[in-house]
């Protein structure tokens, strides 16, 4: 069996509350992208777990693995080898690994036939990763809580090209919540999404980007560079490094791949 896990961006993101648990309240928009990580699970004598493509650093458990760790303890489900191709860059604020958990569990569900419903599954993704509960549903949400709590928007940049570029910079998101300042919100960002997408760049901010910028100046120079390019509206995506572009038409931008890698998320 075989899937293709996706990225997200965030359009605006508000961090509100430093909670006592130690996450933090937020409130974003999540929207899927079509950049994909490709995931393969095919029956075998015990569970292994092997990737290709990007290196994962870190060395831990991988997510694909706890996915199924956690059904496992509760199902007994069949052992598996899990093959990640890993493509979507790793401290970006794409959700990468949080998608590839949530895919495990979503194929892990049909191929054991399961039957378990997404609200089922859903505190599973939440143990994975805050990040992770969006990617099961996979559609424009907005979202509050520490990201698990959702509330249907609508939004759609089907119209639109989307850019993305990933400098070579590795933000880890623990980091990034250590740096920010959360603050009551100024804005209500379930309502300026709904604005025409011209005017967001006056209305939707990402509360990482201050102390990201500050620390990593080629990162809001790419968003810099990007509205220079036409964007319509260009942000970091969630805790970085990842910066995206919305276009009205398609661009070519490899002539910026001296900032970053350049992705056009796009329908395989
Ligand atoms: C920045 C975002 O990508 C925006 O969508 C997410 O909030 C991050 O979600 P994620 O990568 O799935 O995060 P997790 O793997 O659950 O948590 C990693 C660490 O980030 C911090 N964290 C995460 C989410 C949150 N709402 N508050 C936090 O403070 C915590 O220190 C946590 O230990
Ligand atoms: N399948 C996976 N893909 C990517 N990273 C993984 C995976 N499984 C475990 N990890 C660990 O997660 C770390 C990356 O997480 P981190 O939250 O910093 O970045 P991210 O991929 O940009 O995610 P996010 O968008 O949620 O911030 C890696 O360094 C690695 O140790």
């Amino acid at each position: 069996m075989i899937s293709f896990a996706n990225a997200k961006i965030n359009l605006g993101l508000l961090v509100t509350e430093k909670r006592q648990d130690g996450y933090h309240n937020i409130e974003t928009v999540f929207y899927p992208v079509k950049l994909y990580d490709v995931i393969e699970l095919t029956p075998a004598e015990k569970m292994t777990f092997k990737s290709d493509g990007l290196s994962i650093p870190g060395g831990g458990t991988n997510l694909c693995e706890k996915a199924f760790e956690l059904l496992d303890a509760d199902y007994g489900i069949a052992p598996m080898t899990i093959h990640l191709l890993k493509n979507i860059p790793i401290g970006a604020g794409l959700g990468g690994g949080s998608s590839d958990a949530a895919y495990v569990l979503k194929m892990l569900n049909e191929a054991n036939e399961l039957g378990l419903s997404m609200e089922q599954l859903k505190p599973y993704a939440e143990r994975l990763g805050a990040d992770c509960a969006f990617f099961l549903e996979n559609k424009p949400v907005f979202a509050s809580g520490i990201g698990t709590t959702f509330e249907d928007v609508t939004v759609d940049l089907s119209p639109y090209f989307i850019a993305v570029i990933k400098p070579d910079i590795h933000i880890s998101t623990v980091e990034a919540y250590q740096c920010v300042m959360p603050q009551t919100p100024v804005l209500d960002l379930k309502r300026a999404i709904q604005l025409p997408i011209q005017e967001w760049k006056y209305h939707l901010v990402n509360d990482f980007e201050i102390g990201v910028f500050e620390r990593y100046p080629k990162i809001e120079k790419i968003k810099h560079v990007l509205y220079e390019k036409g964007a319509l509206y260009a942000a970091m995506s969630g805790s970085g490094s990842a910066v995206f572009g919305i276009f009205e038409e398609a661009v070519d931008l490899q002539e910026l791949k001296n900032l970053g890698t350049v992705y056009y998320p796009v329908d395989l």
